[in-house]
């Protein structure tokens, strides 16, 4: 038996695979109840045979991705450097979910990067002027055909430890089965290697796309929500809100009839979108309900 160090590419309710230095893997458990890991977490394992280790706990991460909702959080991917946030024109997609996204990415310290899907479209070019605001705010936006050429979304993804996320229609995976041509047949390999009989849905799956790129594939990043942010965070987490935090008379002004409120005024004056003070209000209020449970 030895101490050594690895990574999580598969996460699966308590059941992990971990990836050696020397890129051989193992089936891991923990110790007692502990269950805090993630897909793409770097670990202190002990191989215990040439199939098994046993996880010992995990380095500093450098970002953490929860799914969380009103009554629980959980853990979905660590160590992630960039969410590719994929919308396309056709089914139309929300502001909101890319709005919370954004949102998300700012609070873990992940780059975003909107990934326009689809753009074989005629409908691409309307799809485009709506991302022209998020450009605005200093997002950048990709637009390809997951069709035609994933090569450009390739050459973002490199020297990154990316996610997709994206509503339901956009193209994640015809996305990913182009990127990782394998994907589905090694998910299904992981699914018999993990699942002993029953039904555990949430897993997440970190694929190597070269030698410094990976993409972690998980069912539960197509929406993820922000419970683990405080209402009082968030218009720091907004580019275009950002600048007026400290100009409000009240020092915990919460930006809705306030008398002095700089974010009322600049809406007023049209320097700032209706939706995006609806968005910061309805989030406030999400997480003001969750915070009280
Ligand atoms: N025209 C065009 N159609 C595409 C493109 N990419 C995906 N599609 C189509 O869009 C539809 C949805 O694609 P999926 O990859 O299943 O979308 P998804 O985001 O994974 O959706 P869920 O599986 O519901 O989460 C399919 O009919 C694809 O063939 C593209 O670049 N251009
Ligand atoms: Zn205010």
């Amino acid at each position: 038996m030895s101490d050594t160090l690895a990574r999580i590419v598969t996460s699966h309710g308590k059941a992990y695979i971990v990836e050696l230095n020397d890129g051989s893997r193992r089936q891991a458990s923990t110790r007692g109840k502990k269950t805090d890991y993630a897909c793409g977490d770097r670990v202190h394992i002990k191989v215990l045979n040439a199939e098994q280790a046993v996880i010992e706990g995990t380095e500093t991460r450098g970002s953490l991705l929860y799914r969380s909702d009103q009554w629980r959080s959980k853990l979905i991917a660590a160590n992630v450097t960039q969410i590719v946030i994929v919308v396309a024109p056709v089914p139309s997609f929300f502001d909101e979910l890319i709005g919370r996204c954004l949102i998300a990415a700012e609070a873990a310290d992940i780059s975003p990067l909107i990934c326009l899907n689809k753009s074989d479209l005629p409908q691409a070019a309307v799809a485009r002027e709506r991302l022209a605001f998020y450009e605005s705010l200093g997002y950048p936006v990709l637009a390809l055909s997951a069709l035609e050429d994933v090569q450009p979304l390739r050459a973002r993804l490199h020297g990154q430890t990316s996610v997709l996320v994206g509503q339901s229609g956009m193209g994640k995976s015809t996305l990913t089965n182009a990127l990782i041509p394998d994907a589905n047949a090694r998910i299904n390999d992981i699914s018999v290697a993990l699942d002993s009989g029953k039904h555990t849905t949430t897993h997440a799956t970190l694929y190597h796309l070269d030698e410094k790129s990976d993409l972690i594939d998980s069912p539960g990043l197509q929406s993820f929500g922000l419970a683990h942010v405080t209402a009082e965070q968030l218009p720091r987490l907004m580019p275009d809100l950002r600048g007026y935090l400290g100009q409000c008379r009240f020092h915990n002004c919460r930006h809705r009839q306030e008398p002095g409120c700089a974010i009322s005024q600049a809406l007023a004056e049209g320097a700032i979108r209706p939706d995006r003070v609806a968005l910061l209000q309805r989030l406030q209020d999400e997480l003001s309900a969750a915070q009280s449970y």
